[in-house]
């Protein structure tokens, strides 16, 4: 329709996956106004009246957040949820002191190198809550021309009477209470209790969460890739079904996954990711595993993108640790987005799915903050009887049965597709089939200069 529609709109004609790409300065208008949204407009008034919100997320420019509420929204109270510790934790304290309405929690990081990287808001609204689960840090640069994901709950209204649960068939609301209690931080108890008292029926999506810790017995199952597992056992495709379909990580990072693929990428991590409906058993005997495609930006991705090389900043691959597992290569391929308008787009986005072998169909798909890496993912220890996690992680996991699909779910990057689709089609961040690197091609390793061919901006990069 020809007149302005309000964010609501966007988000209303946008379902019933709701799954959003951030809006990208400079590309083609069309590719904006359909599934895409800015922080402006999720927290628009027409999205809901506020009361209070809660950001959790590793990175917080809060004078450029202020100013993405309404006016009318400024002064309400907002809690902010980070892992900064020493001095970054005074930086944020000194933030913080100019804004009244913030207070601040601090997320325990117990074991060395983990991050909160976890984002996710809460928008306390006068008529419900909604729950927004995404990947984008709140600085502005992250929501100016890079591809971010954004999971966008509807307005859970409060429960009327107390003995309802309120619980969804994903068991959503269970997951996110246990996600939030590994914080123990009284700060967030409050919200805990806005959780508790609002009717969460509708969520029609799985919590992936990930938390810091040795995780044992029946926590094991709880986090990390075993949460998956365990999800897509009870819950997952047929192994007929999906016998050769292929399996897509993306992601904008990657950690050190050890001296060969079968240290950890296939033996544990895509093995969790292949797990079939009643397969749990199964899955450790021999099975064979699917081909495994890891979309990771190319050196010439970042170079030929929006931002020239300055978008590989926030693609923290070091050639230290890519030098240790040159056998991850032949997994990759480019970053590639005609559909959705942003090939040009440096991917911060983190998603996972396993799709047909023409790619008009997933058993399911992955919003996530985690990168490839056993400190967000987890890492098998001690015989196998614990699962080592470093970070705090949340994403969603959409499942075809959630949708009225019995088995898989049709899906598509191009926005045209997914507008006219009579079946409800997911909208894909990214192009299928994938492309691989093209000879000459390299991964982006933001620690080494760039010096050969100059980006959009006829510029070379000299890492900082
Ligand atoms: O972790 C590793 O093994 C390598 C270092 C790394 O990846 N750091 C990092 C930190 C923050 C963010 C973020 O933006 O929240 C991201 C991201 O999202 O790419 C990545």
């Amino acid at each position: 329709s020809s007149q302005l529609r309000s964010p609501a709109d966007f988000v209303e004609t946008f379902q019933p996956f709701s799954f959003f790409l951030t809006k990208v300065k400079d590309i083609k208008t069309q590719y904006n106004s359909i599934g895409a949204l800015s922080l402006k407009d999720i927290l628009s008034e027409s999205m809901g009246k506020l009361k209070a919100s809660c950001h959790f997320n590793f990175m917080f420019d809060m004078d450029w957040l202020v100013k993405q509420y309404p006016d009318s929204a400024r002064q309400l109270p907002m809690l902010l949820v980070h892992g900064d510790q020493g001095r970054a934790e005074l930086n944020m304290k000194a933030d913080a002191q100019n804004f009244p309405h913030i207070s601040l929690c601090r997320a325990p990081l117990d074991i060395p190198y983990g991050t909160h990287h976890t984002k996710m808001m809460f928008l306390l609204y006068t008529t419900g809550l909604r729950i927004v689960i995404h990947t984008a840090n709140l600085i502005p640069n992250d929501w100016h021309q890079k591809t971010q994901g954004i999971w966008v709950s509807p307005i859970f209204p409060p429960l009327t009477n107390s003995s309802e649960k309120g619980e969804s068939p994903t068991g959503f609301k269970t997951d996110l209470l246990q996600y939030l209690a590994a914080y123990r931080a009284a700060k967030l108890a409050p919200w805990e209790r806005h959780i508790q008292a609002h009717n969460m029926t509708a969520a029609n999506v799985h919590i992936i969460g990930s938390v810091p810790g040795r995780h044992t017995l029946s926590n094991k199952h709880s986090w990390g890739h075993l949460k998956l597992k365990k999800i897509l056992s009870e819950r997952g495709p047929e192994p007929t079904l999906v016998k050769n379909w292929p399996l897509v990580g993306q992601f904008s990072s990657i950690g050190s996954l050890g001296p060969d693929k079968d240290a950890w990428l296939t033996s544990e991590w895509a093995r969790s990711l292949s797990s079939c409906k009643g397969s749990s058993m199964m899955q450790g005997i021999g099975a064979s595993l699917p081909k495994l495609d890891l979309i990771f930006p190319s050196k010439d991705n970042i170079r030929l993108s929006l931002e020239g090389y300055n978008g590989g900043g926030c693609v923290p691959y070091s050639i230290k640790t890519a030098s240790k597992q040159p056998w991850l290569t032949p997994f990759f391929s480019q970053w590639k987005s005609e559909g959705r308008g942003r090939s040009k787009a440096v991917p911060h986005i983190k998603t996972y799915t396993r799709h047909s072998p023409d790619g008009t169909q997933a058993a399911w798909f992955i919003v996530t903050s985690a990168n490839l890496s056993k400190a967000a993912w987890g890492a098998l220890e001690k015989k196998g009887s614990q699962l080592m996690i470093r970070s705090y992680e949340l994403g969603v996991l959409v499942l075809p049965q959630s949708f009225g699909y019995k088995t898989s779910f049709p899906v598509s990057s191009r926005v045209e597709d997914i507008v006219e689709a009579e079946k409800a089609t997911f909208p894909l961040p990214y192009d299928l089939p994938t492309t691989t690197y093209i000879r000459g091609d390299r991964p982006w390793f933001i620690d080494v200069p760039c010096v050969d061919l100059p980006d959009t901006f006829g510029l070379n990069w000299c890492p900082p």
